[in-house]
């Protein structure tokens, strides 16, 4: 950046197509569009990730320096995509190991995999692959789940900063477990170590990573540590993660564990885990009353649809979810789901909603201008980011995609000039994300 010998005071001005959603319209297209990102942070002895990772769209330019970036007619910006739930400690065996329904999966691949994770520099090599991997892909912003190792899941938090990715980092906590015995904690490690991760984690300051509270989900807690996990959460006012009502079967075994518990949900409920900080996976099979408790106490969905097919949990209904007016984002799930690309979580969100209406031909299907709602600003709703990232709203992170449909060797071809509505199909349901964003052509206007 050379603004920071001409001027303590710059802005950097992007020309071109914008697309983006707010909440009143699926798909905004802003074309031949201006876009001002301040640039003073680049002049505070900040590292350099985190000067990126400050950049904020503002609304009209008073700055000395203006630096100037023109689109061509093939591209256009959009928000970065948002994935909403991830496994970062399952990327080892993304694209295996899909044979199983889930209670079985856990036990036969999951759980032995993810007890590795006190070595750490397995630790460091699985999640240094998944950051490079997700932000390749378009991920800027990720909620993962590590496992119950505390020093690998402060690792994960420094690899996500170290790159520059937005995160949510969650330590595993779990105290049952009957198949895969050593694979678990004891109540009071399970709460000491998550009060000393989240403290740790904190010190650190870094700008885009927080640590989340995350319960594996109710089966592998007893009732006591849910508890303790709610009180942890509430006193430091903390993101939840947790997977609910994937499939059958587990919503059996919730029922014979918590049977004092209404439904499955009323679980999470009860030990205060269910706050508008909240994000529950899946959710396939919850009732009307279900989605009510989540659309009261403004918890959210993550709609994880390459998982629920690979490993035959279900098909969630998005427009009952959105009907009840429940935040919703989509996740890819890694390794449940196989992929680690959102383009991937995108067209999977498509095909679901078409199996629906296969199902039901009175079923409205989702449109792609919804599922890239979901994808973008359902996700940062989602995970109560909406105040930083999501969309181009003035004030919030330039958080964003650079997408050229037409780039040179890349998956899409154009026949003729398209308007960006027809762009930004082609781009969610045949491009490829390669690059990461970094601003370029900067010249002084
Ligand atoms: O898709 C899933 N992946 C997991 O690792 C998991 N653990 C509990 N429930 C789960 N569901
Ligand atoms: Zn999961």
């Amino acid at each position: 950046i050379c603004a920071k010998e001409t001027t303590e005071s710059a802005t950097f001005v992007y020309r071109g197509t914008f697309v983006h959603s707010t909440q009143q319209t699926a798909l905004q297209i802003l074309k031949d569009a201006l876009l001002g990102v301040d640039l003073s942070i680049f002049f505070q002895s900040l590292p350099l990730s985190s000067q990126f990772s400050q950049l904020k769209v503002i609304s009209f330019i008073c700055h000395k320096a203006v630096f100037f970036g023109l689109l061509h007619s093939s591209e256009f910006f959009m928000p970065g995509l948002v994935d909403t739930h991830i496994h970062a400690s399952q990327y080892s065996y993304a694209g295996t190991a899909l044979d199983m329904p889930l209670l079985q999966w856990l036990n036969a691949y999951t759980f032995p995999v993810e007890s590795c994770f006190k070595d750490l520099e397995f630790a460091r090599k699985v999640y240094t692959q998944i950051v490079r991997r997700t932000l390749r892909n378009g991920t800027t912003t990720a909620c993962y789940f590590a496992t119950i190792h505390t020093e690998a899941s402060l690792l994960l938090g420094q690899i996500a900063n170290d790159f520059g990715q937005r995160a949510l980092v969650g330590k595993v906590c779990m105290d049952r477990n009957d198949c895969v015995k050593h694979y678990k904690e004891t109540l009071q490690d399970s709460q000491d170590e998550t009060c000393r991760f989240i403290k740790e984690l904190l010190e650190k300051k870094y700008p885009l990573v927080k640590p989340v509270v995350t319960p594996r989900f109710a089966p592998s807690c007893t009732g006591a540590l849910l508890e303790q996990l709610g009180e942890i959460a509430k006193n430091n006012n903390l993101h939840i993660q947790s997977h609910i009502s994937e499939t059958h079967e587990e919503v059996k075994l919730v029922k014979e564990l918590f049977p004092e518990s209404e439904s499955y949900t009323d679980v999470y409920r009860k030990h205060n885990l269910l706050t508008d900080k909240t994000v529950m996976a899946h959710g396939c099979h919850l009732s009307d009353e279900e989605l009510a408790l989540f659309r009261e106490t403004g918890a959210s969905l993550s709609h994880c649809p390459n998982s629920n097919f690979s490993l035959c949990s279900g098909v969630l209904n998005v427009r009952n979810v959105l009907k009840h007016k429940v935040k919703l984002g989509l996740g890819t799930d890694v390794a449940g789901g196989y992929s680690a690309s959102m383009l991937d979580a995108v067209r999977r969100a498509l095909d679901a909603s078409k199996v629906l209406t296969i199902q039901d031909p009175k079923y409205k299907t989702l449109s792609f201008e919804e599922v890239f709602r979901i994808a973008t600003l359902g996700g940062s709703q989602a995970l109560s980011l909406d105040d930083q990232t999501g969309n181009f709203e003035v004030g919030k992170d330039f958080d964003a995609l650079r997408i050229n449909v037409a780039a040179e060797g890349g998956p899409i071809d154009l026949i003729q000039d398209e308007e960006p509505k027809i762009l930004l199909e082609k781009f969610l349901n045949l491009g490829e994300c390669h690059f990461l964003f970094a601003p370029e052509n900067l010249s002084l206007m």
